[in-house]
């Protein structure tokens, strides 16, 4: 390796001074799928006088992800940037060996037993969620869905049911997360308007508030309820040098900020897509007649739903809540011939391998077959990765997984949302992939539903 000379690959010029900033700021998802198509393989892109190398492979995904997870970081963690402004030491947002050791420390509360028992408080809250609404009515859904993924999460993790706080909660998670830091990965500043710096430190305020107040009433109350909030503070009682209290608090926010913004989105996207592809739609309220007929969903019913697996499968396909995710080599490394030097900041983006036409064929078809278990075999390792690879993959998968698919096949019994006409849908792709004005859809009651 130390023959080899250290290079980046080719890639845009961009502007002078700038580089290709504006693209990676105004329009990345097109900028993103562009280099792939002009590249290849890969893409070096300068934003300012910092090289940001595009790798967009399956088998680069695999490298980085799980062959070799060790010799990368996450760059905003080196320098307190990006997503670590907003979640300082949660689990997302540390590295080494702190994170191996905070992590082993969490794991179990998201084992799959576990996650099993949260399945009826699932599918209880979108019942009330389905109970609050009126037939013929518009909501946004993207809210809707917030408040209830919020409303589970803090009640499954944290054994606190915030009906009446989620929306503020909510408004305060919207704030933050669509004006971010100052600072991000990429060091580029944005400069927002006064209000809306104003809007995210009072969100940010409102959000700490729930979170000391959460730490405070169960510290007082004593107990040990073996949710996730017991086993931070039960090691912190019996070694308080593990973690300090703004680190308890760093975790419950990424748990709830991770936990509810990606499962959100996903429904969102997901009731959106249903509404544009009535093949897809009539062909799963086939399915959950078949299974349900009209009964509330449990977790053993959803072996018998594979066309709903399929569904949501394809919809993190086709519009992956987690778009990119990047990554800074601690040491030089080698890739496709070429020695990349450390300090190399590289961009895995789901978006664009999620739409590689030679490992998917006809990508921009939604199309949930795909994922039937004969055709769902040939989708190379590295090629789809909603939830990321490795030691490092999502620690709350399972619960997405079942969260999603509950929520789902208990709303979809009840009504079947239909894309507001003339509706303005427009992708915001910040932390993550979301509807930037919303999802407004009008509720159309399921007639297809016949108890039996
Ligand atoms: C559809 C739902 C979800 C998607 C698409 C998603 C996606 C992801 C991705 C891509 C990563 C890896 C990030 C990286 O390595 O750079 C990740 C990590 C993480 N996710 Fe999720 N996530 C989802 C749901 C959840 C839920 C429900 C929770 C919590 C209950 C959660 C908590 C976390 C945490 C704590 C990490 C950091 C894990 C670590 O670094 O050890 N996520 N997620």
């Amino acid at each position: 390796m130390a023959s080899t000379p250290v290079t980046l690959p080719a890639g845009p010029k961009g502007l002078p001074v700038i580089g290709s900033l504006l693209d990676f700021q105004y329009r990345p998802l097109r900028f993103f799928r562009e280099l792939e198509q002009h590249y290849g393989r890969m893409a070096t892109v300068y934003v300012g006088k910092q090289p940001v190398l595009f790798c967009f492979r399956p088998e680069h995904i695999r490298y980085f992800l799980t062959e070799n997870p060790r010799n990368f970081v996450k760059p905003g963690n080196a320098n307190d940037t990006g997503l670590k402004l907003f979640l300082g030491e949660g689990l997302l947002t540390i590295d080494g060996d702190h994170h191996r050791q905070q992590r082993r420390l969490v794991q179990p509360a998201f084992h799959k037993l576990r996650v099993d028992s949260y399945a009826s408080t699932m599918t209880r809250y979108a019942q009330e969620t389905i109970a609050s609404w009126r037939p013929g009515s518009v909501v946004n859904m993207a809210s809707e869905m917030q408040a209830l993924t919020l409303r589970i999460i803090t009640k499954t993790l944290f054994n606190v049911d915030s009906i009446k706080q989620t929306k503020q909660l909510g408004h305060a998670f919207d704030a933050v997360i669509s004006s971010p830091p100052r600072r991000s990965v990429i060091t580029s500043r944005i400069n927002f308007p006064l209000a809306t710096e104003r809007a995210r430190e009072e969100g940010s305020r409102t959000i700490d508030t729930f979170i000391y107040n959460l730490i405070k009433q169960r510290r007082e109350s004593d107990s040990d309820t073996g949710d996730v909030l017991s086993m931070l503070l039960q090691a912190q009682k019996h070694e308080p040098e593990s973690m300090t209290d703004t680190q308890i608090h760093d975790h419950i926010l990424t748990f709830v900020a991770a936990g509810h913004e990606t499962a959100q989105n996903t429904l969102s996207w997901t009731f959106y897509l249903l509404s544009q592809h009535p093949h897809v739609r009539a062909k799963l309220l086939a399915e959950i007649q078949t299974v349900l007929a009209g009964r509330v969903p449990t977790l053993e019913d959803l072996p018998n739903m594979p066309y709903l697996e399929g569904v949501i499968n394809e919809s993190w396909r086709f519009y992956p809540p987690a778009w990119r995710q990047a990554r800074m080599a601690r040491e030089d490394f080698e890739l496709d011939g070429q020695r990349i030097p450390a300090g190399t900041i590289t961009i895995l983006s789901q978006w664009v391998l999620h739409n590689l036409p030679d490992v998917w064929g006809d990508p921009e078809n939604f199309r949930p077959e795909r994922w039937d278990k004969r055709n769902a075999q040939s989708i190379p390792q590295g090629a789809y990765f909603p939830f990321g690879l490795g030691p490092r993959i999502c620690i709350g998968m399972t619960f997405a997984q079942l969260e999603t698919k509950l929520l789902l096949a208990t709303i979809l019994q009840s009504y079947v949302p239909q894309l507001k006409p003339r509706a303005h849908i427009v992708f915001q792709p910040l932390v993550t992939l979301r509807p930037k004005y919303g999802m407004p859809m009008r509720l159309e009651e399921n007639n297809t539903i016949i108890p039996v």
